[in-house]
């Protein structure tokens, strides 16, 4: 899942994964508001499933989660506003999560004695992700924010919870007159504007469905009153419109207003079903004289025409839910299926259920009650509402973005995430012939994560790739550890220790350099006095003479032998006579420890810079290093990221002047 998303993707993803080891290390982070902006088809729910299964590993490692009896409360909510596009992210509508009243009208209620028992639900919550963020209404975000507050106990924004807004202000807006949240509005909260930064997902990810078409909507997603459409779309456009006579009576087919759909159905029905059973709405009023509820005539709708008097039935109809009952099994409102069994009451022949069968027939997740049969149908029963109260043409004229939209996402500030990845950010000095890319990466296991190396956005980028934790044996390599373009070479850890035969003898560690194919090279796997050491040499000739070692230190790798092999090492490798040395690997030694650090101090006394200055573990310390002969020459380094090792990889990028 995590190694196909795309590089917008990617920067998402690491940025909140790296909010998210900053938080497990104890660093305090500020909690982060981010709003993830992107037309159709771009990858939000994509992006959405891949953060929330990652931020919810991390985060479960929180010391306040680890001793709690329940863990497993969920670290990250994943929301959204209708039922079904929360069933699509395996989540839960906003107002169920956070038992929001039905009327959002200030002032705010509290949760009264349902208090504790939310709390209790919701006291691991870390980060809050509501999808579809374009239907909630500045009333109902202000109620999020309340409620946040209230079961947190903290005034901060949010209640002291990061956000993740996902959605397309271009889609569906909040139902009634309420403005998108994006767009100011005097008159009411604005907690938008205030926290919130975008990114936006460009690239269309559909590719089963029809991409052209896509692009299509994307382009119309943004189209001002005054643009013209292009011929190309208005003939694609045009091509989807078929007259009403002339469409098939199985298609779906969608209309403005509830009343439309109702008369569209019923005819439809007619005309596909001799059987149709008409069933009754049961409406009980209650009698002012006898102070009873009494069955009225004719059940009243109050003018909402959400509410039929009669529900038009046939065995074997197409059938769709209305309301949602069941978000976890996905019975939410607009999903599909065919109605298979109508059952009556023994007593009354009342109907008293309606026997479905879901087009998505998934496993239920939770048992309902409803739905405790033993046949693969799912049972509506009657449900309950108070009442308290009382043609196709292509119009192109009527097809235009909401400029309110269109201005506020001009004005929205930016997220930089692009600094998640910033050898991409630097890609054209990268790939100058006259630099040299290095990175070195600790792999945690070469086989199980080459197709990781393979799909990372950054890796490609080097001209030497040094990898540690190899874990390879013997000297067949498979095919599938081959990368394009490279020549591998490898030392594997059982030749790597001449008088310590019990750390030869112990799986894993093992160094791997991949250099491109076009460089001119010699390797040095075996040096004078160094025999207890995993490290491989490479002494580049063309097209950048370089020196290059990559050394691996296990961490149970006492220091005094070590420092002995690593001496001997650098000795070596001063006598080649080759400028720049570049000497890359894990040493295991904390550099953002205070106290003595005696590798440091070794390559130091020879001259060398350290060139990496963060964290490059999950638990913030700094053990990846790259130690540079001639620093001088160093344009850029830092620390990539990776989702599948402990470890980061980390970078340098060298020129071949010495200015
Ligand atoms: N990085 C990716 N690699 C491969 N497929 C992807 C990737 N991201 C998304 N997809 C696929 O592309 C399709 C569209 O993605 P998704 O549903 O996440 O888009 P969306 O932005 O949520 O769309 P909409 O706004 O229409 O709901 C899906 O089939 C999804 O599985």
């Amino acid at each position: 899942m995590y190694q196909n998303l795309n590089q917008k993707q990617a920067c998402v993803f690491y940025a909140i994964r790296d909010w998210c080891i900053q938080r497990v290390c104890g660093l305090n982070p500020d909690p982060f508001f981010l709003y993830v902006n992107g037309g159709a088809g771009t990858g939000k729910s994509h992006l959405i499933k891949c953060i929330h299964s990652e931020a919810s590993k991390i985060l479960s490692r929180l010391p306040a989660n680890a001793e709690e009896a329940d863990i497993s409360n969920p670290t990250v909510l994943l929301t959204s506003f209708t039922g079904t596009a929360a069933f699509s992210i395996n989540g839960s509508t906003l107002h169920s999560l956070l038992k929001l009243p039905r009327s959002l009208n200030p002032p705010i209620q509290g949760l009264g004695n349902q208090l504790d028992e939310v709390r209790s639900e919701l006291m691991n919550a870390e980060i809050i992700v509501i999808d579809e963020i374009s239907m909630v209404s500045k009333p109902l975000f202000a109620y999020v924010d309340a409620r946040l507050k209230q079961i947190k106990g903290t005034q901060r924004p949010f209640g002291g919870m990061s956000v993740l807004a996902v959605g397309d202000f271009y889609q569906l807006p909040p139902v009634r007159q309420s403005k998108p949240l994006c767009v100011y509005d005097p008159e009411q909260i604005d907690l938008w504007q205030e926290h919130f930064q975008m990114i936006t997902l460009t690239e269309i990810m559909r590719q089963k469905d029809d991409v052209a078409f896509a692009e299509m909507l994307n382009r119309i997603r943004v189209k001002e009153k005054t643009d013209e459409l292009s011929q190309c779309d208005r003939d694609l456009l045009s091509q989807a419109v078929t007259a009403p006579e002339e469409c098939p009576i199985e298609v779906l087919h969608i209309y403005a207003t509830n009343k439309n759909v109702e008369s569209h159905n019923t005819d439809t029905l007619k005309k596909l079903h001799s059987n149709i059973i008409i069933i009754t709405a049961d409406d009980f009023q209650k009698d002012k004289r006898t102070g009873r509820m009494a069955r009225r005539d004719k059940p009243f709708t109050g003018g909402r025409n959400d509410l039929p008097d009669t529900l038009n039935v046939a065995e074997g109809a197409r059938v769709m839910l209305t309301r949602n009952l069941d978000t976890l099994n996905g019975l939410v409102n607009g999903a599909f299926g065919i109605l298979i069994k109508v059952v009556r009451s023994e007593n009354d022949g009342h109907i008293i259920k309606l026997g479905l069968r879901m087009d998505n027939r998934q496993p239920m997740r939770h048992n309902r009650s409803a739905n405790a049969a033993s046949d693969d149908l799912v049972y509506i029963e009657r449900a309950e509402e108070s009442l308290k109260f009382k043609g196709a043409d292509l119009d192109e004229k009527k097809i235009y973005a909401n400029p309110e939209v269109t201005a506020a996402l001009q004005t929205m500030r930016q997220a930089s995430v692009e600094e998640m990845m910033p050898l991409l950010q630097v890609r054209e000095t990268a790939s100058r012939p006259d630099t040299l890319t290095l990175i070195h990466h600790n792999t945690e296991g070469l086989p199980s994560h080459i197709s990781d190396i393979k799909s990372h956005h950054e890796m490609c980028l080097a001209d030497v790739l040094c990898l540690t934790e190899s874990h390879l044996q013997g000297s067949f390599v498979a095919d599938s550890l081959h990368l394009d373009g490279y020549t591998m070479f490898k030392r594997n850890r059982h030749v790597s220790y001449t008088n310590f035969p019990q750390m030869a003898s112990r799986s894993g560690g093992g160094v791997v350099v991949y250099l491109r194919n076009h460089f001119q090279v010699q390797v040095k796997q075996y040096l004078h006095n160094v025999t207890d050491l995993e490290f491989l040499v490479l002494k580049v000739q063309a097209p950048f003479p370089a020196l290059i070692a990559v050394v691996y230190r296990p961490p149970d790798y006492s220091l005094a032998p070590f420092m002995q092999n690593l001496v001997s090492l650098l000795d070596s490798l001063e006598i080649m006579d080759c400028h720049p040395i570049i000497v890359c690997g894990d040493f295991n030694e904390n550099q953002l420890q205070s106290g003595r650090k005696q590798i440091l101090e070794q390559f130091q006394s020879r001259g060398y810079s350290q060139l990496i200055t963060s964290a490059t573990t999950d638990k913030n310390t700094l053990l990846d290093l790259i130690f540079i002969s001639q620093p001088q020459q160093s344009l850029y380094s830092g620390v990539l990221r990776t989702y599948y090792s402990y470890h980061n990889p980390v970078f340098c990028v060298l020129s071949s002047s010495q200015s």
